[in-house]
């Protein structure tokens, strides 16, 4: 039971999972008491609690009963809690933080005072607190809610750690900046990936994901210098390359009037890019269905349903062999694993061939991708940590991209000023052409826009490890073997770090100031992580987003089709929907347009190319034609600058 468990709330947490109410399919014992806050709560009688007996004894329409009075009870002094004030953002805080970060800018003395300052914020918090509080819980109570959600209430009402206790089973959530970033930067060497590890094992094996201790070290140390500037320069071609062809798809879609999926669009879209950036492999999976692009997906789906299976066939030696699921899961995983080795031989063969002068911004034009630099710079592993390596990547690459695009994608179909404020930065700075390294720096609502939905759709919203030596959580000591949850979804949605945490507002960070992260956001804020295992493709995905969100809005408009089925979260390494995301795509007739962007922010955006200074060409070029590639892209884009820049005076 407890692997099951386990696997279960592991699952819920880092796996793709289709369809509804899986949750539900699991029982586990109902935990009838209900005790007084801080002490034990049973976070049942959702509103989709039905009060059938659905197995359980016959007391129970009465148990719920209670369970429902207390949870009003619970609901309304929560209610009360914050409307105290209690979880708003205090002015008192935001100005501790600000006093730290001011410090901590002033050397050692500096630190000193930091240090003395937090000493004496933990020391009230010490009076507060004497043991961790608990929460526990029926997974039947969770009803079909995807399983972060829950935990984003019980943080409110238990604060930034409490244990969370499933039958035998019991979980750390950890929802509090100073004790995440402890776990994950200060004291990182205490902990491992847990159940994690074991999941994700037969498919990353000793990848850079699972990997711990002295084999995570040196694949960091190897993998990391492959993704350097020049790299990540030439990706940005690639990502608007695929763009396009999503581009292209959408294009005869709304010629024809038809609505599109979109999640399953932006998880081929990043599929293809993946594919290219880290082994020169196109999927090509926006136009074909073939066998590799299938063995990925089935491969997918395994470790999706891996975690939410409450007994791990798979390890049942006849099973495996039996099990037709089991034989197309091998079947896939043979697949992609001999592709894989015929890319790693073409590589080395290329390798061989070529004229080699390895130094630290090593590419290869023909083939930049991350296994071109590994085997180059003399990588010396055997080919299963290459494979290893390499799935890793796909996998973490893939995903995430996805999922971010289409939550921000979600969320701008809700907004259309924010939309309409994207696309006008996206024609002045873009214009026709396709986005270059330098627009990375331009584009800066379009990044706030990522930004932001990023904090708003952590992915993945759960980080997951385990003790592996005592330590002091806050002011709790906690023995080696816990497994802990670092709810990113509760840290992002924290009414004690973020004013209207709830609403998509990417003004909320300065155009001007620097990008949100984990450091200048004091660990309230972590898309990628934080610490040693911080995520490596950082700015490979926020650059990948930021040119798919901005090819996509400067062509189409986007809405939610009409009778599309609600979109809802279920859980999975990221937040997938539960049914898609049906949208209803229209080309954009595009302008003329006025920027109502002020002058001086648009000659700012533009530095030494400034409309005002060209004085060639007139409006030779027509907004809203095709794309164009290389270097004419700069004459066009001046043009429809200036274009823009007459037209408002002429108004
Ligand atoms: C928007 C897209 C992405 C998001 C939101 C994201 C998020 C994250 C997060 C939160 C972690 C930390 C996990 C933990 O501490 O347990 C992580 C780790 C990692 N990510 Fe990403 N990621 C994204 C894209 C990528 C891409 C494109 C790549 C590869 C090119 C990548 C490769 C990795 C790897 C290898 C790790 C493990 C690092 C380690 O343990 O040392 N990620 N990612």
């Amino acid at each position: 039971m407890a692997a099951a468990t386990a696997n279960f709330v592991s699952s819920a947490l880092q796996f793709p999972r289709r369809g509804r109410a899986r949750i539900s399919s699991l029982q586990f014992p109902a935990v009838a008491a209900v005790a007084p806050r801080h002490s034990v709560v049973c976070f049942s009688a959702s509103p989709t609690s039905n009060g059938q007996a659905n197995g359980v004894n016959s007391e129970e329409p009465a148990v719920e009963e209670v369970q429902r009075l207390f949870e009003e009870k619970r609901r309304a002094e929560l209610a009360t809690r914050i409307a105290s004030g209690q979880f708003t953002v205090q002015e008192s805080s935001r100005f501790v933080i600000m006093l730290k970060n001011g410090l901590s800018k002033l050397g050692p003395v500096g630190k000193f005072l930091e240090e003395i300052l937090s000493q004496l914020e933990g020391g009230i918090r010490d009076g507060e607190r004497r043991e961790i509080p608990q929460a526990k819980g029926t997974f039947r109570a969770v009803g079909r809610q995807a399983f972060f959600i829950p935990l984003y209430e019980l943080y409110l009402t238990y604060g930034g750690i409490f244990r969370l206790t499933f039958g035998p089973k019991s979980f750390l959530i950890v929802s509090d900046p100073e004790i995440a970033k402890h776990i994950l930067k200060d004291n990182c060497k205490a902990y491992s990936k847990g159940i994690l590890a074991e999941i994700l094992d037969f498919v990353m094996g000793k990848g850079l994901i699972p990997a711990d201790g002295e084999i995570w070290r040196a694949r960091r140390r190897a993998i990391i210098p492959a993704l350097h500037q020049k790299y990540v320069a030439a990706m940005i071609n690639l990502f608007g390359q695929a763009s396009y062809r999503l581009c292209e798809k959408l294009d005869a879609a709304a010629s024809n009037g038809e609505d599109v999926e979109m999640e399953s669009l932006f998880s081929r879209l990043t599929l293809d890019v993946i594919g290219k950036a880290v082994f020169n492999y196109d999927f090509d999976s926006l136009s074909v269905d073939n066998g590799i692009v299938e063995a990925v997906y089935i491969v997918l789906r395994e470790a999706e349903q891996r975690s939410t299976s409450p007994i791990p066939t798979w390890e049942i030696p006849i099973w495996k062999d039996l099990s037709p699921r089991q034989k197309k899961v091998t079947g896939a995983l043979k697949l992609i694993n001999d592709t894989l080795d015929e890319l790693i031989t073409i590589s080395k063969r290329m390798v061989d061939e070529e004229e080699l002068q390895f130094h630290e911004e090593y590419m290869n034009e023909q083939d930049p991708s991350i296994l071109h630099f590994l085997v180059a710079s003399g990588d010396d592993v055997s080919s299963k940590q290459l494979r290893d390596d390499l799935m890793t990547l796909l996998i973490a690459g893939h995903e995430t991209s996805a999922a971010v695009l289409t939550w921000t994608f979600y969320l701008l179909s809700k907004e259309p000023k924010i939309m309409a404020k994207l696309q006008e930065e996206v024609d002045c700075v873009l214009g026709d052409r396709f986005p270059t390294i330098e627009d990375m720096k331009r584009l800066k609502y379009t990044t706030r826009v990522i930004n932001e939905s990023l904090r708003l759709y952590p992915q993945p919203p759960v980080l997951i490890r385990r003790s592996i030596k005592d330590d002091v959580l806050g002011n709790y000591p906690i023995g080696r073997g816990e497994d802990i949850f670092i709810s990113v979804w509760n840290l992002h949605r924290s009414p004690m770090h973020w004013a209207n945490p709830e609403t998509f507002n990417p003004e909320r960070w300065s155009l001007d100031g620097p990008n949100p992260n984990e450091v200048n956001q004091n660990f309230s804020y972590l898309p990628f992580g934080g610490g040693p295992r911080k995520c490596v493709g950082d700015m490979f995905a926020t650059y990948e987003t930021v040119v798919a969100t901005a090819m996509l809005a400067r062509r189409f408009d986007f809405q939610i089709a009409v009778g599309a089925p609600p979109v809802e979260m279920t859980t999975g390494a990221t937040i997938h929907t539960t049914e898609g995301l049906m949208m209803a795509v229209t080309c954009r007739s595009r302008p003329p347009i006025i920027p109502s962007l002020a002058m001086n922010d648009i000659l700012k955006c533009y530095g030494d190319q400034s409309p005002l200074k060209s004085s060639s060409s007139a409006h030779g070029q027509s907004a809203g034609s095709s794309f164009v590639e290389g270097d004419q892209n700069d004459d066009i884009h001046k043009n429809h600058i200036q274009e823009q820049y007459f037209f408002s005076r002429d108004k």
